[in-house]
Parts: structure tokens; sequence; C-alpha cells
């Protein structure tokens, strides 16, 4: 792309996107332009990525067509406010803070200002996000299929109405939490029955990863795909019927349901 993209924060969040940005080599590295008050994150990515570090936020969003505000929720407003003189009248803000929504941005930068509402995760490090986009009305076909090869370059993408971009946390973005802790408690068990740690960690990812695989290249029915792994009188049912006995389903759904609430409450605000 021979555009200009800009990172207002260089966290996790920031860094995970550059490194799917400059690997499929979408944008140069000189035309990927950041700043970070914490010396040590701006000089991080600098280091890993060869990216182009600028002194302000301002300098930042004067320079760039794409504007991602990689900063935590509570922040928004004041950076908001520090960059609305400089940012460049045709650029795309790309807000990915939870309970951020287009009016928040479009109050402070302008009702013609093109935002798009998203939610990254941090498997984006592995070019494996689950991200969710909602771009708003302002946005071009060509906008919205530039923003896509953006987030396609991390990992893979579905566009979502502002209604679901609330809940998208339980599901999407929140998710890699959960699911790193039912890999430590399967490779704990490992560990129980004399699995050295390392191999456990391996096994217990390597099947969270090989069953989400079959899920998405299969097509099939999660509940089809279990039962096939479930022989009559055998060792799996076994772990089912403990599952259910515990809550398991109740537990997950339960807390989906607490980190969209958490969400949607932050965007009523
Ligand atoms: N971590 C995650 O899994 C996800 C995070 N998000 C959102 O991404 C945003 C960033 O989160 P993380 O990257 O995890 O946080 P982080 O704490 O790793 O990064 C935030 C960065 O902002 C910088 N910063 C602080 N004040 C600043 C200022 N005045 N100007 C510029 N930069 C400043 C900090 O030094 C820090 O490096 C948040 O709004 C969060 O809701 C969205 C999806 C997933
Ligand atoms: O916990 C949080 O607020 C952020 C947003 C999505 C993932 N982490």
């Amino acid at each position: 792309m021979k555009k200009t993209i800009g990172f207002i924060g260089c966290g996790n969040m920031a860094k995970a996107m550059i490194g799917g940005l400059t690997k499929s080599k979408l944008f140069d590295p000189e035309n990927i332009v950041c700043y970070d008050p914490a010396a040590a994150a701006r000089e991080q990515v600098a280091k890993d990525f060869g990216v182009n570090i600028q002194d302000s936020n301002v300098k930042v969003a004067a320079q760039v067509d794409y504007l991602v505000l990689a900063i935590k929720p509570f922040l928004y407003a004041q950076i908001l406010e520090e960059i609305a003189k400089s940012v460049k009248p045709a650029a795309i803000i790309i807000v990915i803070a939870v309970g951020v929504g287009f009016d928040d941005v479009k109050g402070i930068l302008g009702k013609n200002i093109k935002v798009v509402r998203t939610q990254p995760s941090t498997p984006a490090f592995v070019g494996e996000s689950d991200s969710t986009v909602c771009p708003d009305d302002l946005m071009t076909k060509e906008d919205i299929a530039d923003v896509l090869a953006i987030f396609d370059s991390f990992g893979k993408t579905e566009i979502i109405s502002e209604k679901l971009m609330g809940v998208v946390p339980g599901i999407a973005s929140s998710a890699p939490a959960y699911v790193m802790i039912f890999i430590e408690a399967m490779a704990d068990a490992g560990v129980l029955h004399g699995f050295p740690r390392d191999q456990a960690y391996r096994l217990a990812a390597q099947a969270v990863y090989g069953s989400a695989k079959l899920v998405l290249e299969s097509g099939e029915h999660p509940g089809k795909l279990k039962d096939q792994v479930c022989t009559p009188g055998g060792t799996t049912i076994e772990a089912v019927r403990v599952l259910e006995a515990k809550g398991f389903r109740d537990a997950v759904i339960s807390a989906v349901d607490a980190c969209a609430l958490k969400s949607l409450s932050m965007s009523k605000k």
C-alpha cells in the first residue's frame, strides 16, 4: 500500500499489529509512523520492526492516512483533544479500544472524520487475530477494503454491526485469556500425571489449535466433532461427564456474558 499508517501508543496491540503489517509488506517500515511517551516501548518497535519513530502524537497524526489509537480507553478523549488540529481531514481513525464509539471520536475530531471501530486480539502476534471491524457510514468500499487488508495482515477479520461491537470482547478479543487458562489447567493435569511441563504445554496447546482448525476447516458442528472423539464406554466420555457435572458450559457462558456486559457498560459511560 502506498499509504502511511500511524500508531499512537506502542504497547502490546500496536506491536502485534505492526508485526503483521511488516511481515506482510503491506506498508514499508518508514511508512509506519509511531509514538509512545514510554521510551522503552518506542525503542522496542524501532528495534524489532525498523518503523519511523516521531517525538509526539501530534507529529504522527499530522502525516498518516490511517491512524491507530493503540492506547487504553481512558486516554482516548485526552489524546483526541491533543491531536485534533493535526489529523489529516481524509484520514481514517482506527479505534481499537473497548467502549469507544463513533460519537466519542467525531465529537472531538468532527463529524466528517472517517472512523472504524475494531477489536483485534493478541494472537495477532502470530498472524492469527480474530479481528472484528465496524466501519462508519462515511467509509467507501475502497476504504473498507483497505482496512480489511490491514487487519487481514495479522489474522482473520469479520465485519460486524455497531450493536455487536460492544459484545465482541466476550467471544473474541478477551477470549485468548480464557483459552490460556484452559491450556494451563490441562497442562497442570498432565504434570500431575508425570509429564514434563514444557511437553504438557505443547500437547495442550496443540489440542486447542488442532481442534480449532478442525472446526474451521471441516465446517462441521462442534457437537458432531466432539461426538467423534467419544468412544462408547471409552475415556473421553468420562472427561465430558465431569466437565458437565462441574458446570463447564455454564462457566464459559457466564464468563463470556460478564465480559460482554462489562464492555457494553463501558460504551454507555
Ligand atoms: N490487549 C488486548 O488483548 C487487546 C487490547 N485492546 C485495546 O487496545 C488498546 C491498547 O491496549 P494494549 O496494547 O493491551 O495496552 P498497552 O498498555 O500494552 O499499550 C498502551 C501503550 O500506550 C502508551 N501510552 C500511554 N500514554 C500515552 C500517550 N499519552 N500517548 C501515546 N501513548 C501512550 C503506553 O506507554 C503503552 O505503551 C486498549 O484500548 C485496549 O482496550 C483491544 C483488543 C485486544
Ligand atoms: O481487557 C481488556 O479490556 C482488553 C480489551 C480486549 C482484551 N483486552
